[in-house]
């Protein structure tokens, strides 16, 4: 079997740990019965010769296969990785989403899209990049009671992703546990209103007012602070015609969405200012994770 799983791009300002959408950049896993264990990668991580060893996606695959099907069984793995590590691009998310699938199908389970999200929520505390790696499209999510519920909305053709990926990773784990324990009125008023109104601005596709809805009092700017040039980077994508321009997830890369046909000139511009930084157009993936049978 093949399973390809999207990049996600989370918080988009004010949602943290609610709010998040699904990038056309997937990673593509390929799972074969052999009597000899073994993993290839190839792409993002290839480098990385721990994750021959330690793979988080093997771990999470072999312990779901095998309490789904009953039995232990080796496989070899070959990896085409094309999302960035620590980039704020949900490489873990789509690792986990990818290992939970993969483990479902290949232990002849059907692969139940809620079934694989609520698993997914025992990996990862936070369902703002495991819903769009699962559903595709922007997602909005709430856990209640250790259940994940997310509504969708599938994006259109007529706006399109500009990432800036700057070759500095940011591990999430980290991050988080340097943003503040309390907040004010202030900041979470700001943040409830903002998220709210932000998912209606989608919901409605009302792209004019994205940037407004976008704002965010709680962690962007925070982050922001251990790359300074990230300040940068927003200010001129909005200059340059972006509906709006966040921080990805916990960083370090920044999302703009733009309308299609200005994606490569705001591209252009973002190039020229930052030659040291990936900026790559990327559409949005309204599918979430598939499964190929090989
Ligand atoms: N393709 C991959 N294969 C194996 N492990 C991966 C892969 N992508 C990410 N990971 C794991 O996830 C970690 C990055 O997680 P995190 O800091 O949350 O970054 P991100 O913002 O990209 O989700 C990596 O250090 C690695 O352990
Ligand atoms: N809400 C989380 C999102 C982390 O996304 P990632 O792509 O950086 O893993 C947070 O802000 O910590």
């Amino acid at each position: 079997m093949k399973i390809y799983i999207p990049a996600t791009s989370a918080n988009l300002g004010p949602g943290f740990d609610a709010l998040g959408l699904s990038l056309s950049l997937h990673n593509r896993v390929s799972i074969t019965p052999s009597s000899l264990g073994s993993i290839s990668i190839k792409g993002e991580g290839a480098d990385r010769p721990r994750l021959k060893t330690h793979n988080p996606f093997v771990s999470i695959f072999h312990e779901v296969y095998t309490q789904m099907s009953g039995r232990k069984r080796s496989f070899r793995f070959e990896f085409e990785n094309k999302i960035p590590l620590s980039r704020g691009l949900g490489s873990s998310s789509a690792v986990i989403v990818g290992a939970i699938a993969s483990a479902y199908h290949m232990a002849g389970m059907r692969v139940e899209k809620e079934n694989v999200l609520n698993r997914a929520l025992e990996y990862e505390s936070h369902p703002d990049n495991i819903a769009p790696a699962v559903h595709g499209g922007f997602t909005t999510s709430i856990v209640h009671e250790g259940k994940v519920y997310t509504q969708k909305k599938s994006l259109p053709e007529s706006i399109k992703a500009v990432l800036v990926i700057p070759d500095r990773p940011m591990s999430t784990a980290k991050s988080r546990t340097q943003l503040p324990k309390h907040y004010s009125m202030k900041e979470c008023v700001n943040n409830l209103s903002h998220a709210a109104f932000l998912s209606a601005t989608f919901l409605n596709e009302q792209w004019d007012l994205l940037h407004l809805a976008s704002l965010d009092m709680m962690h962007e700017e925070r982050r922001m602070r251990q790359l300074p040039e990230l300040f940068r980077v927003r200010k001129m994508a909005l200059e340059a015609g972006a509906l709006m321009s966040t921080l990805s997830g916990s960083g370090s890369t920044f999302l703009n969405i733009v309308r299609t046909e200005e994606a490569e000139g705001v591209k252009a511009v973002l190039k020229k200012a930052f030659p040291e930084y990936r900026v790559d157009t990327c559409a949005f993936d309204n599918e979430g994770f598939t499964i190929e049978n090989s």
